[in-house]
Formats: structure tokens, sequence, C-alpha cells
């Protein structure tokens, strides 16, 4: 009898650990194996596939090896910000893939295979398994379905243009404060040397948190930003691990971190969350921004918005806008300063437009060199270098059926600075490019994306930009510091490595 049973047992043992077994291989090494015969017999080509890190360990070395030195000062960035994309492309033309452990990244360079999977968001999603995604944007950004649509919906009036316009005398005084600082500075100088990152971070946070997100700078904002610095730099550690299944429980300290940065910031966001909505029960205005808007639909039991759904989008608000902001407002002056005849150019712009009158939105439609500057350097030096969809099924793209379980990948900066698409001088900053609009330039600018899931905030982020180049240029010259180091790199968003030290002189 207990013989029977401990057969029985055995048997039973031996169909599980068999069932597993199988699905482990499968992941593993069928599966991935089939996926890449099938993308081979469709002309793409990459390294064959590699069980437990696929290309992710030479990505990440290749990656340190040439962020250790500064480059050149050229724009041509791609083979530093994006080595391994650039070596691969080299290497296999631009139909390539790239293994991350059992998961497929399939580039897609061609305009209008890029412009039919930005059409078709159901099909080609947002990554769900993207747990870093999560924290370094969330909200809006990550969501699908109706929570996207529902949401988006109650945020669309913090993005009309009649909100944006409100936002420039706020960022026109930012500007001001910040360039009362320099002015201290410069009493008794002909010049001084600043480093525009802190400058700029905080100038831009200080603009969007206080017209977009909560209407107001408090203390648990300014702690927000610091744990955003935190969140980065672990992220950045962990880019090996991330195609790990369960990466976010490892026992690894950087791991501690950033869920302590992560959880603090959501602890902070609720506290802003709870005190408005106390103000708002007893009469406070609803203000516009962010929080308020999510705040009344959560008010409203019809809408179905939690209080866990204000406090994301709220947290995600602080994360997304100010820091992709920042970092291209960062390249602007850089490009400024590198290219004085352009800088002087769009100078002269400004005060035939506004002389010595603070910027306001009616003039800056008259900004035409101010714009294509703007633009050029949003086509070299785009913060988000690559983005990334999923596909769960069998999915027809042009004339191809891609395989279910692979990512495709969007490589701005790459496709930005390909001589094939944007012509021969890809490469070089030449704002003439856009002399008639960016709508009438030849090729598609991918920065802000396109399609339904473009960026909400474009308009936004486009007229800060010219309120505060505007403003500088009325008062200051900028030229690059003979300190500064040109090292472009990507911190999940393009910044430079070793800061942006500029010389700034006081226009006479
Ligand atoms: C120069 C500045 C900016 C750049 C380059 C930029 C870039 C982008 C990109 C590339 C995406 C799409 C990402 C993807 O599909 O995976 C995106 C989405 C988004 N951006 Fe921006 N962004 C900027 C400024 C802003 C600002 C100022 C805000 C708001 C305050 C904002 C809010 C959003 C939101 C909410 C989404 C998600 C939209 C959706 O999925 O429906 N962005 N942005």
């Amino acid at each position: 009898m207990d013989a029977t049973i401990a057969s029985i047992l055995i048997s039973v043992l031996s169909l599980v650990i068999l069932r597993y077994t199988i699905k482990l291989a499968n992941r593993y090494w069928f599966r991935p194996k089939k996926i890449e015969k099938r993308l081979r017999e469709l002309g793409f080509r990459g390294n064959p596939y590699r069980i437990i890190f696929g290309d992710a360990k030479d990505l990440v070395a290749m990656r340190g090896q040439l962020t250790s030195k500064p480059m050149e000062l050229s724009d041509d960035i791609t083979p530093r910000i994006l080595p391994y994309q650039h070596h691969m492309a080299q290497k296999f033309g631009k139909k390539y893939f790239i293994w991350f452990g059992t998961k497929l990244r399939l580039t897609i360079m061609d305009p209008v295979l890029v412009k039919e999977i930005l059409s078709r968001p159901n099909e080609f999603r947002k990554p769900n398994n993207d747990q870093m995604g999560k924290v370094l944007a969330g909200g809006l950004f990550s969501s699908e379905g109706n929570t996207w649509t529902k949401h988006k919906k109650i945020l669309n009036p913090s993005f009309h243009m009649e909100k944006i316009k409100n936002m420039v005398p706020s960022i026109v005084e930012g500007c001001l404060e910040m360039m009362e600082k320099w002015n201290m500075s410069l009493a008794s100088k002909e010049s001084i040397e600043i480093d525009m990152v802190p400058e700029i971070q905080t100038l831009i946070n200080d603009i969007m948190c206080k017209t977009v997100v909560t209407g107001q700078i408090s203390e648990e904002t300014k702690r927000i930003y610091q744990l955003r610095i935190i969140v980065n730099q672990q992220s950045m550690k962990l880019a090996k691990f991330m195609f790990f299944p369960g990466w976010w429980h490892l026992p690894f300290l950087e791991v501690k971190t950033l869920k302590a940065a992560h959880e603090e910031t959501q602890s902070l966001v609720k506290k802003m969350v709870t005190r408005r909505l106390e103000e708002m029960k007893t009469g406070a205005s609803n203000q516009g921004d962010v929080l308020s808007l999510m705040l009344e639909a959560y008010q409203d039991e019809a809408s179905g918005v939690s209080l866990d759904d204000v406090i994301e989008e709220c947290r995600s608000f602080h994360f997304v806008g100010p820091e992709s902001t920042a970092r291209s407002q960062m390249w602007m002056l850089y490009a400024l300063a590198k290219y004085p005849e352009w800088q002087e150019r769009a100078r002269e712009e400004v005060l035939q437009v506004f002389g010595d009158q603070k910027p306001n939105i009616e003039g800056q439609n008259q900004l035409k060199i101010v714009t294509m500057i703007i633009y050029e350097v949003l086509r070299l030096y785009p913060p988000t270098g690559m983005f990334h969809r999923a596909i769960s099924k069998d999915t027809k793209l042009g004339d191809m059926v891609l395989p279910a379980w692979i990512q495709v990948t969007i490589p701005i900066t790459l496709m930005h600075h390909d001589p094939d698409i944007w012509g021969e001088d890809a490469t070089q900053f030449n704002p003439e490019r856009f002399a008639e609009g960016v709508f009438n330039s030849k090729m598609q600018l991918l920065t802000f994306t396109a399609g339904p899931r473009k960026c909400t905030g474009q308009s936004m982020a486009m007229v800060t930009h010219k309120s505060v180049i505007a403003t500088l240029l009325q008062r200051f010259s900028f030229e690059l510091s003979p300190s500064y180091i040109h090292a472009p790199k990507h911190s999940f968003l393009l910044t430079p490595q070793h800061g942006m030290k500029l010389v700034v002189r006081k226009i006479v």
C-alpha cells in the first residue's frame, strides 16, 4: 500500500517537474529560437540568441567603455549615446534585432513603418511588464485602455492653449529671478562661469510644478526633485538587470534605494493630495492643475477615479514633463553657445519682437529663427533616445507578419541622425532645414513621437523653450566655457554627463 502511494507521489512529482522543465525550456530556449528563425526569414539580422543575458552584457560593457571618456565637440552623438545600437546598425544594416535576456527587441527605422506603429497603439502597446518605466514615468504615460482614455480626458484642460498661455508670465518671472542671481555675481566681473545643469533643472522644475502639477512649490515638491535624482541614478545602475523577470525583488542595495525613493515620493505626494482635498472641501478653487483636475474627478463618484489614481498621476507629472523639458533646455543653451552666429540671429529677432519688454505669447508666434533653432536641437539632441512597443500576438506591419512576444524599438536619435532620412548633413547643426516650419520639413520629427500616444505636453514644452530663450537672450550672452566637457549621455534621458559650463556675460 505504502509502496503504491509512494509510486503515485513520485509519478505526480515527476509530472510536475516535467511540466516545469518543458515550460522553462520553452521560455528560455525554444520560443526565443523560434522567434529568431521567423525574424531571420523576414530579413532581420542580429546576434544568435544567448541564454540568460543575450546582448545585454555586451551592450552595458560597450556603453560603460564609451562613456568613460568624453567625445570631440561634435553633434554626431549616436556612437556615444547609443553605442550598441549604432554598432549593430553598422554591422547588420538597419534591420536588426537585439536580445535582452529572452526578450527580443526589433529595431524599426523605416519612417513609414514607424508611422504605422504609432497609429495603432492598441496593437503596439507600451511594454506592460516594464516596472522601471512605471517608476520613472507611470500615470498617463504608462497606462493603457480605459484608464488611459479616462485620465487623458480628465487632464486635457491642463494642456489647453488658454492654460499654456497663462504659464508665460510665470516662466518669465522664474527666468528673471534666476538672472537676478547672475546679475549679482556679475556686479564686479565682466563674465562668470555657470553650470547650467542645476540652474535649468531648478528653473523648469519650479515652473512646471507651479503651473502644471500642484499649483505651488512646497517642501514636499523640493524633496520630490531630490528623490527623482536618486531614482534616475539607481535605475541607470540597474539597467543590465531589468530584463530579468522579478528584478524588482532582487536583494541589491540599488533596488532597495530605488524602492525607498519611490515609496517616499508616493507618500509625499499622498500628503499633498490629502492637504489639497481638505482645502477643496473648505472652498478652495480649482486651479486647473493636474492635482485639482484629478481631485475634482475623484470627488465625482461616477468618474471611477480612486485616490490612488490621483496620487499616481500627480507623482508621474512630477517626473515626466519637467525632466524632459529641463534636459532639452540645457541642450538649447549648449547650441546657442556653440553656434554664436545663430545666437546672434536669435537675439536680433527677440529684440526686434520684444525690445526690452517681457516676452509674451503673442510675440512668440513671430520668433521664426528661435523656433528653427529649437526644432534643430530637438532633432539632434532628443531627450528620449528611443522607445519601445510590445506585441502579444502575431501582428501585421507593412507587408510582414511579426511574431508574438517581441518588442519593437524606435531609435529616435539614430533616425534623426540618419543621412538617408535627413540628408547628407543629418549629423550637423543646421536650423535652416526648418525654415518652412516643422510640418513642412521633409521628415517627421519624432522627439515628441506621433499618433494618439504622442506627448501630451508638446505645446507646453515649446512655449516654455521659447519663453526661456527669449528672456535669457534679451539680457545675456553665452559661450562654451574652456572647462566644458562634451559628453552627452543617456541617463534614461539625454544628459550632459559632466555638466554644462557656460561663460555668461551681460548684454551691453
Ligand atoms: C521637450 C520636452 C518633452 C519631450 C521631448 C517629451 C517627449 C515625450 C515622448 C517621446 C513621449 C512618448 C513616449 C512613448 O510613447 O513611449 C511623451 C509622452 C508624454 N509626455 Fe512628454 N515630452 C516633453 C515634455 C512634456 C511635458 C512638459 C509634459 C507635461 C507636463 C509631458 C507629458 C507627457 C505625457 C503625459 C505623455 C504620455 C502621453 C500618452 O501616452 O498619452 N511631456 N513625451
